[in-house]
């Protein structure tokens, strides 16, 4: 990434003073803790909730000590609390206008996702470069034509974008969400981009996830001796390694 002049608040894996590990895991706390919630529970004890969010409680309590969250011994957390704390610190207490560029296949399921609304994101516009697309009704949604981008982002103040494009246009669509004033990044496009100081970015790909998963397959299968290796031609080594 380059350098820019805006200033930056994070530091070797630390947001905030908060390592980026304890963020990621933030939100897993938070819907545990809805679900305790709505399940009537005034109060969790750590060891309840890190079996609920899946992690070892001790790594739970350094998580929260972070946010200056400890519990009482004998008590717990208090549920609505620590929700709301949690919700501070993800900065989920304001309603983020998020834009969507790319309205293909995965574009229309995301634009019709019930979850973001739910999660405190709303949708304040769809785009794609596709004059066919354009004008098409989504969810709810008109998606408009790219070159809109600039005047939707400085209208609506969005700081969040979504790009859902194919892998060749992802890079060039991130340079136009930054150019009209876009700050952070969720990428499904298979690409690694190149943004400016200030800009974060997170990338979503299920197919690094299963290549994931396959390894672990992969290990069982060896330690069994039960599995064939299917003959090299039938996998593209450059699709697997290089995506
Ligand atoms: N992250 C994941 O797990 C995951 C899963 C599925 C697909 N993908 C990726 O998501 C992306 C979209 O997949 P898809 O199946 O929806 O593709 P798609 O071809 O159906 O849709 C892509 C859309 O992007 C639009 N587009 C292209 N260039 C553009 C530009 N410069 N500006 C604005 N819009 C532009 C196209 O007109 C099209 O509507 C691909 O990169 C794909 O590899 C990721």
């Amino acid at each position: 990434m380059s350098s820019g002049n805006r200033p930056r608040i994070r530091a070797a894996g630390r947001t905030r003073g908060v390592p980026e590990a304890t963020v990621a895991r933030l939100p897993v706390y938070l819907r545990a803790l809805h679900a305790l919630a709505d399940a009537g529970h005034d109060t969790v004890s750590s060891e309840e909730l890190a079996v609920a969010a899946g992690v070892n409680s001790a790594k739970l309590r350094k998580d929260l000590s972070h946010l200056g969250s400890y519990g009482t011994r004998g008590v717990g957390y208090e549920v609505a609390l620590l929700v709301d704390q949690i919700s501070r610190a993800l900065g989920l207490t304001q309603r983020w206008a998020v834009v969507l560029v790319g309205v293909g296949n995965l574009g229309h399921a995301l634009a019709g996702y019930a979850g973001f609304a739910s999660r405190g994101f709303r949708i304040a516009a769809l785009f794609d470069a596709d004059a066919e697309r354009v004008g098409e009704r989504i969810a709810g949604q008109d998606v408009r034509h790219i070159d809109d981008l600039d005047r939707v982002v400085a209208e609506e103040q969005v700081s969040i974008g979504v790009i859902a494009t194919p892998a060749d246009a992802a890079q060039e669509v991130a340079d136009r969400l930054v150019e009209a004033g876009v700050t952070s990044i969720l990428n499904f496009a298979p690409c690694v981009l190149q943004v400016p100081d200030g800009v974060d970015v997170r990338k979503v790909d299920l197919a690094l996830e299963l290549q994931i998963l396959s390894f672990h397959e992969q290990r069982k299968a060896d330690s069994a001796g039960t599995v064939t290796p299917l003959p090299a031609s039938h996998v593209d080594a450059r699709e697997v390694v290089g995506q």
